[in-house]
C-alpha cells in the first residue's frame, strides 16, 4: 500500500442470503482527500461503511488501514485505531451539554483512570483540562463555542449535525467516515456543512470518506468518487470523470436504452446534467443554480 493511501478496500464481498450487497468491490482512499462513495438506493453504500467500521464481516476481501487488516476487527478497536464514524443515527445525549457530548468521544484518549479522576488527583485534573481545551477548540472550529453549555436537545437541527461532526473529530481520528452528512438539511445548511467538512480536512488534516445522496454537494466537495450500483463498482475517478461516465449516467437514469428518439449520446448528456451533473466548482452542467462554492 503506497504511503499516500490511507485506506485500501480490496475485493470486498458481502452477501445477505441470496442478495449480494457488495460484489468484489475495490477502491483506495488517498491520505488527506475527501472521497465519496455514491450510488442509487440499494447500491451497497451502507454495507460498505458497515464493513469499514467493523459492523459487517465480508465473506471475501480485505480492508487495509495504516498497515492493519480491519476485516475481523471489532468496531471499538477500529475506532481506537483512528477511524471515526459520524451521522449513523447514533443519538446525541439531548439532555447533556455540547461539552459533555464532545468529552465522551475523548474517553479512549484519556490516560488517567476513572479512579484517579474521581479522587481529583492533580495529574488527572491537568489531563482533563487539556482535553477540555482541545474539545473547546474543536467546538469553536464548528461555531459551537457559544453553545458550549447548552443541552444538545435545545439546538437547531443544523447545529446538532455540527455537534455530531465535532464529536467524531473530538476522537482525533485520521480517517472520518461520514454517513450522509447533509441528509435532511436545507440548502443553506448543506453548503455550510460541506464547507466545514472541507475545512476539517484542510485545517485539522483528517482524511474523509463519505456516502451521500446530494449529488451537487458530492461533486463540489469530493476529490474522488467511487460509484456503486447493485453492489458492483461501476466507476471510480474525479467528479468530472464519473459524472461523464455513461454507465454512471445509466445507473442514475435507471434505464439501459434511450427511451425517446434522441441518440444515446444526447440522452446521456441530458441525463448527466439532470442527475449526477454538477461541475467540480459547484456549477450545474445544465447551467441551473446548484451550489455555492465549498
Ligand atoms: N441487514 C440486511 N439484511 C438483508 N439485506 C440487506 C441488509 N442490509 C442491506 N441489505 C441489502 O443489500 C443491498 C445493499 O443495501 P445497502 O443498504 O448497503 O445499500 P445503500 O446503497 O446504502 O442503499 P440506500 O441508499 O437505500 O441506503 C440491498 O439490496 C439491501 O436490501
Amino acid at each position: 500500500m503506497s504511503e499516500d493511501t490511507i485506506l485500501r478496500v480490496d475485493g470486498v464481498t458481502v452477501r445477505f442470503g441470496g442478495v449480494t450487497a457488495l460484489d468484489a468491490v475495490s477502491f483506495e482512499v488517498a491520505k488527506g482527500s475527501v472521497h465519496a462513495v455514491i450510488g442509487p438506493n440499494g447500491a451497497g453504500k451502507s454495507s460498505c461503511f458497515n464493513v469499514l467500521s467493523g459492523v459487517y464481516r465480508p465473506v471475501a476481501g480485505s480492508v487495509r488501514y495504516a498497515g492493519r487488516e480491519l476485516v475481523g476487527m471489532a468496531p471499538h478497536r477500529i475506532a481506537a485505531l483512528g477511524v471515526s464514524r459520524a451521522f449513523q443515527n447514533l443519538a446525541l445525549a439531548g439532555d447533556q451539554s455540547v461539552a459533555e457530548n464532545l468529552m465522551v468521544a475523548r474517553h479512549h484518549l484519556t490516560r488517567a483512570g476513572f479512579v484517579a479522576t474521581g479522587l481529583r488527583l492533580r495529574s488527572a485534573r491537568n489531563e482533563e483540562r487539556r482535553h477540555r481545551e482541545r474539545v473547546r477548540e474543536i467546538a469553536g472550529f464548528f461555531d459551537l463555542g457559544d453553545r458550549w453549555d447548552v443541552p444538545v436537545g435545545l439546538l437547531s437541527y443544523g447545529e446538532r449535525k455540527r455537534v455530531e461532526l465535532a464529536r467524531a473529530l473530538a476522537a482525533e481520528p485520521e480517517l472520518l467516515l461520514l454517513d450522509e452528512p447533509v441528509a435532511g438539511m436545507n440548502h443553506h445548511e448543506s453548503w455550510a456543512m460541506a464547507r466545514q467538512i472541507r475545512r476539517a480536512r484542510d485545517e485539522i488534516g483528517v482524511s474523509v470518506l463519505l456516502i451521500e445522496h446530494d449529488m451537487p454537494m458530492v461533486m463540489a466537495l469530493a476529490d474522488r468518487v467511487t460509484v456503486l450500483d447493485f453492489g458492483r463498482r461501476i466507476a471510480d475517478g474525479t467528479p468530472a470523470e464519473v459524472s461523464a461516465d455513461p454507465e454512471v449516467i445509466r445507473a442514475y437514469l435507471g434505464a439501459d436504452e434511450p427511451t425517446s428518439d434522441t441518440t444515446a449520446g444526447d440522452d446521456s448528456a441530458n441525463a448527466g446534467s439532470g442527475t449526477v451533473g454538477a461541475t467540480t466548482d459547484g456549477t450545474a452542467t445544465d447551467g441551473t443554480t446548484t451550489a455555492e462554492h465549498v
